[in-house]
């Protein structure tokens, strides 16, 4: 009977839940205030919530209990006995694919039940950018992804050993990328910051184009528009602004692939450049310069050189991460994807006048909405006549990770 107790309390809670905070931040809270479940009945309970959200638009009218099974159902990969106890039938058909299972669902709703189709899901199809295959993405929602580390320069062997002494079994999807499940724990097993950053597959990929923008400066001709005059290969720093550096998880990248960096990194958020400031001590970078900034309304406030290279990890729908926060998905209002490319195409206005000619600007999202990605890429082009070199759009979905969208551009 506890399963049931389990779903009830599932249901209670995500009626008083109204996705103004982060779901993980929710239920945290409400387990310290009830102290009688115990880590059993947490993961169970916790379970029955996400699995619920990763429903996202679909099947909003049938009681949550239902809603909840049959989310459960799908987010099931082998059979298990949350399922077992709360709907036997569907247990062994787990191993079914999506669509399979959509079918299963639809027989078992017979001629009453409204049908279920993929696009139920996510809605919004046509808004996708280009490259993303709608299935696999839907598919991805019902899998949580794993959580990854980017081995900092030198420590690949330490990490490694270490993770083994704690016995947190790990895959290596890249050179110096490492795929843990999701609830590892590896505070006290891990030097964060320092050995090791926490950071997502697809945005540690973000340093492929760093890499490139790297590779460009030491071999200008390859990029080199007629007017531009590449940032020079002088031993001289090169004069890096990360304009929407959040706790900096970008910044730390750009200081391991560019040998030589004056950094500057601007956020709106005071309290996230704290962070920052806590992180960047870890990482061990001492040198930069840190200013609160909305480029929204106005360009970098005060007397700055232009700088070689400007990266504008902007503001968005946040829509390639929603397989770690399915609660963004449930409580998606479209309209946000037109406000938020609206945000984006002020900040880079506001942003490429402090580039040099010749310097390099790196746009990236974890979108998957053209609105926010490709609309973007031909404002800059049209608006601000930089030249296209590169874009990508990085896709996780098949990997247990994000899906981000980068884009490189040179001033002339
Ligand atoms: C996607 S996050 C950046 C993540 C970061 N680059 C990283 O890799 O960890 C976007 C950041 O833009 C900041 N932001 C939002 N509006 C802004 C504005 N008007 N001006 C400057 N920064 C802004 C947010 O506070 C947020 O920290």
């Amino acid at each position: 009977m506890k399963y049931f107790s389990h779903l009830n309390t599932a249901v209670q809670l995500l009626q008083q839940y109204n996705g103004s905070q982060p779901f993980g931040s929710f239920i945290k809270q409400f387990f310290s205030q009830h102290k009688k479940y115990g880590s059993k009945d947490r993961k169970n309970i916790s379970q029955l919530c996400y699995a619920f959200f990763r429903l996202g638009k679909a099947l909003p009218q049938l009681p949550a209990e239902e809603r909840i099974v049959t989310a459960l159902f799908f987010c099931s990969h082998e059979p298990n006995e949350l399922l077992q106890h709360l709907k036997p039938a569907w247990n062994e058909k787990t191993r079914l694919p999506l669509p399979e299972k959509i079918q299963v669902f639809n027989d078992d709703q017979g001629a009453a039940g409204q049908i279920l189709t993929m696009y139920d899901l996510f809605p919004w199809r046509e808004a996708l950018s280009d490259d993303i295959n709608y299935e696999h993405f839907c598919v991805s929602f019902f899998t949580q992804p794993d959580l990854f580390l980017r081995v900092r320069a030198g420590a690949g062997a330490t990490v490694k050993g270490k993770l083994q002494q704690a016995g947190i079994p790990f895959g290596e999807p890249g050179a110096s990328c490492v795929a843990l499940p999701n609830a590892s724990k590896i505070d006290g097993v891990i030097e964060i910051d320092k050995e090791a950053v926490i950071q997502d597959f697809s945005s540690q990929r973000i340093g492929e184009l760093m890499e490139y923008i790297r590779d460009s400066i030491e071999r200008p001709s390859t990029t080199l528009g007629a007017r531009g005059s590449a940032p020079s290969t002088s031993p001289k720093a090169l004069r890096i602004w990360d304009a929407c550096a959040a706790s900096g998880g970008k910044s730390i990248l750009a200081h391991d692939i560019f040998p030589k960096i004056d950094l500057t990194v601007t956020d709106v958020r005071k309290s996230i450049l704290f962070n920052l400031e806590k992180r960047f001590a870890a990482a061990g970078i001492r040198h930069y310069h840190s200013y609160v900034a909305d480029l929204s309304s106005s360009m970098l406030p005060g007397e700055h050189p232009l700088f070689d290279i400007i990266i504008t990890d902007v503001p968005c729908t946040g829509s390639g991460t929603w397989s770690r926060t399915p609660e963004q998905l449930y409580y998606f209002d479209p309209q946000q994807i037109e406000k938020y490319s609206n945000l984006q195409k002020k900040i880079v206005s506001n942003a490429i006048p402090h580039l040099k000619p010749g310097g390099f600007f790196l746009y990236c999202t974890c979108s998957v909405f053209r609105k926010e990605n490709e609309e973007v890429l031909q404002f800059i082009q049209e608006q601000h006549s930089l030249q296209l070199l590169r874009s990508t759009l990085l896709t996780g979905y098949d990997q247990k990770a994000d899906t981000l969208f980068g884009a490189v551009f040179q001033k002339q």
